[in-house]
């Protein structure tokens, strides 16, 4: 029998979209999907080396107390595995080595960025070079944004994708870059995936609400150089049916599937072409 896809999604310390980011996983055709707590792998009850997908959820990682993510970053980065002398981080750069994938949505998106791992210029995956920030209208945005996708950009789970339109809701989705250096390297080596566009035009715009948080340069998802390592502030598990669409009442002709599944069956396709 062919090896199985096996995806985990990460939960616990406040994340609230686990189910649906499993349930995303599954349609996509992922074999095994477990949702664990953080405390389980802290616990050393489980490893993230019998998974091909890591899944970061949205949510409210300790209340975005210390800004939205920061103090998981810190956890991640710094605990050790109960009983032993490893730390977890060690696991996940394993994983990394290894070729597997990593997806952070919202607040996965921004645990990724503070723990260093997007947009992880060079293969530096330790050093914190960007943040998400509070989004300039001063609010929690919770509304649909409609994405323009860079065809050139190496990110593996957009392959195929050249828009998208998704729902936002978050306090902290300003994506902003160390430097104007690092924000042009960003731009000259396609790791800007996704952009907040205008319906119109197609084009990224900084006119808010269609970039809905002042992002540098509209920027809403981010991803590495192998393109395997991805985060994003929309959240494609909330877009899996057509009755998820908010005009589906209305809208004629919208497909059965909601176009957030395409970046997870995009995942699994390449774990069974290049990982398995
Ligand atoms: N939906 C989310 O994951 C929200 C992320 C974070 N708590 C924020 O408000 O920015």
């Amino acid at each position: 029998m062919a090896e199985q896809v096996r995806a985990v999604v990460i939960a616990g310390n406040g994340t609230n979209c686990e189910r649906e980011v499993a349930t995303a996983c599954r349609m996509a055709g992922c074999d095994v999907v477990d949702i664990v707590h953080i405390a389980e792998f802290l616990a050393g009850r489980c490893r993230l080396d019998d998974y091909h997908f890591l899944n970061l959820a949205g949510g409210f990682l300790d209340g975005d107390d210390l800004g939205s993510a920061k103090a998981g970053a810190n956890r991640l980065r710094h605990a050790r595995v109960a009983g032993t002398e490893n730390h977890l981080i060690d696991q996940v750069l394993r994983f990394i080595q290894d070729g597997k994938l990593i997806m952070g949505v919202c607040n996965g998106f921004q645990l990724m960025v503070k723990m260093g791992l997007l947009p992880a210029l060079d293969g530096d995956v330790h050093t914190q070079r960007a943040s998400l920030t509070f989004n300039d209208c001063g609010r929690f945005e919770d509304r649909w944004v409609n994405l323009k996708v860079d065809p050139q950009s190496p990110c593996v789970y957009t392959r195929g994708i050249d828009k998208m339109y998704l729902p936002v809701r978050h306090g902290e989705g300003k994506f902003v870059a160390e430097s104007d250096d690092l924000l042009k390297a960003i731009e000259l080596r396609h790791l800007a995936v996704m952009k907040y566009a205008d319906p119109v035009t197609g084009e990224p715009t900084d006119r808010y609400p269609l970039n809905p948080n002042g992002s540098m340069n509209a920027i809403a998802g981010v991803c590495d150089e192998s393109g395997r390592l991805f985060g994003l502030m929309p959240h494609p598990e909330a877009y899996l049916f057509r009755v998820h669409h908010p005009r589906w009442t209305r809208e004629q002709n919208l497909p059965e599937e909601g176009m957030g599944l395409w970046l997870y069956r995009n995942a699994v396709q390449f774990i069974r072409e290049d990982i398995l």
